[in-house]
C-alpha cells in the first residue's frame, strides 16, 4: 500500500490522525516552532512514539494505542490467520509497557482485548479499527460534556492558572482541563489563563499556549516558580488541571509540580478543579500510594534545548507525576458528573460501585 500524503493541516485536534488506513501522529516534540506529522506502522513504533512524547496526555495515549492494537491485529492476521491472537500478544505487551502512569492506556487495551477474545475466524482488522474510532469519538464528546459541566462551577469572570497541556493535544479534543477553559471563556468566565510552563518537556509553554492562543483564549506563560506569587497577587478563582490517574480515594496523579500548586492553592483560597474522563478513574488504585508514577531520564533535565545545563558529575531526581491528595481538590469533573469534595464514598458513587 503506497503512502498517501496526508492531506491536513496541523492543529490540536488532528493530534491523532487515521486516514487512508494508516496511523499519523501530530509530533509534539517539535512544536509549537514546527508542525510534522509522523506515520506510524507498527504497534512497537506506536509503542516508541508513547514512550518518546511524540503523543502524550492520557486519554491521547489509550486512543493511540488503541490505533496501535489495530496496526498489531493487521500484522498477526497477515502472518497467521489461525493463530494471530498468539501472534498478538507480544506487541499488546510492548504497548502496554510504553508508559506507567496515565491509566487511560491499560484501559484502551483492555478493551481492545475483551474485543479480541469475542472474535470469531474472521479478519480482526475492521471491527478493531471501529472500536478504536469509538474510543476517539466517545473521548472527544467525554471533554465536551466535561466543559459544560467545570465551566458551570465557574463563577463570574476569573482567571485560573493550568498546568502542562491537558488540552486536544492531550486527549481526542477539546482536551479536559482545556475542554473547561474552552466552554468557560465562551460563556464569558475567563478573564485570563495562566499556563505554567511545566519544564522539563514545556508542555505548557509549547503546547498550551498554542492551543490557546490559536483559539484566541488569553493566555499568559509562568514559569513553574510564579504560580504561587500568582495566586498570591489575587484575581486567580481556579487552578484547572487534568490526570493521569484518579485513585478510587479521589487523590489525583498528575504532571509534576501539581501538588505543590494545590498546596499554594490551599493557601491563597484558590480552588483546585481536576477535569478528567472516567477512564482515567483507577477503582484499583485505593489511593495514590498505590499509582506507579514513571520517572524519566535525568538528562531531560540536565539538558535544555540538547545543550548541558549542569556541571559535569551533576544528577537530577526526575519524576514526571505527582499525587495530589483528594483534600486538596475541590472538584473532579468527569462527564459523568461532578464530585464535589472527593472521597471513597462519592468516588464509588460516581462510578457505580
Ligand atoms: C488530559 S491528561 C493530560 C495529562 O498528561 C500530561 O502528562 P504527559 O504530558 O507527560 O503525558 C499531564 O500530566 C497532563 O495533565
Amino acid at each position: 500500500m503506497e503512502a498517501q500524503p496526508l492531506t491536513i493541516r496541523a492543529n490540536p485536534d488532528k493530534a491523532i490522525v487515521w486516514e487512508h488506513d494508516r496511523l499519523y501522529l501530530l509530533d509534539q516534540r517539535i512544536l509549537p516552532t514546527q508542525e510534522g506529522y509522523i506515520e506510524l506502522q507498527t504497534a512497537t513504533a506506536t509503542a516508541d512514539a508513547i514512550r518518546d512524547m511524540v503523543v502524550r496526555g492520557a486519554p491521547a495515549i489509550g486512543i493511540t494505542a488503541a490505533f496501535g492494537v489495530v496496526l498489531a491485529a493487521r500484522s498477526a492476521f497477515k502472518a497467521s490467520t489461525e493463530n494471530w491472537r498468539e501472534l498478538i500478544q507480544d506487541e499488546l505487551d510492548i504497548l502496554a509497557a510504553s508508559r506507567p502512569t496515565a491509566v487511560n492506556l491499560f484501559w484502551a487495551l483492555s478493551r481492545m482485548k475483551q474485543l479480541i477474545a469475542s472474535m470469531g475466524e474472521e479478519n480482526p482488522e475492521p471491527r478493531l479499527l471501529q472500536e478504536a474510532m469509538l474510543i476517539h469519538q466517545q473521548d472527544i464528546a467525554a471533554n465536551k460534556a466535561m466543559g459544560a459541566l467545570g465551566a458551570a462551577l465557574i463563577e463570574g469572570n476569573t482567571s485560573v492558572i493550568t498546568h502542562c497541556n491537558a488540552g486536544a493535544l492531550a486527549t481526542g479534543g477539546y482536551g479536559t482541563a482545556l475542554g473547561v477553559i474552552r466552554s468557560a471563556h465562551a460563556a464569558n468566565k475567563i478573564e485570563r489563563v495562566y499556563a505554567d510552563e511545566t519544564r522539563p518537556w514545556m508542555q505548557g509553554s509549547r503546547l498550551t499556549a498554542w492551543e490557546l492562543a490559536q483559539d484566541s483564549i488569553p493566555v499568559t506563560l509562568l514559569t513553574d516558580g510564579a504560580a504561587a506569587s500568582r495566586m498570591a497577587r489575587g484575581g486567580i478563582g481556579w487552578i484547572i488541571v487534568g490526570s493521569d490517574r484518579i485513585a478510587a480515594n479521589g487523590d489525583v496523579a498528575n504532571k509534576i509540580g501539581t501538588y505543590n500548586l494545590a498546596v499554594a492553592a490551599k493557601f491563597h483560597g484558590v480552588k483546585v478543579m481536576v477535569a478528567a474522563p472516567t477512564s482515567t478513574i483507577d477503582m484499583s488504585a485505593a489511593s495514590g500510594a498505590d499509582i506507579p508514577i514513571e520517572f524519566r531520564d535525568s538528562a531531560e533535565v540536565l539538558k535544555w534545548h540538547g545543550r548541558q545545563i549542569a556541571a559535569p558529575g551533576v544528577d537530577a531526581w526526575n519524576p514526571v507525576f505527582d499525587v495530589t491528595p483528594a483534600a486538596l481538590v475541590d472538584a473532579i469533573v468527569t462527564e459523568r458528573g461532578v464530585v464535589l469534595s472527593p472521597n471513597s464514598k462519592k468516588m464509588a458513587e460516581l462510578m457505580g460501585v
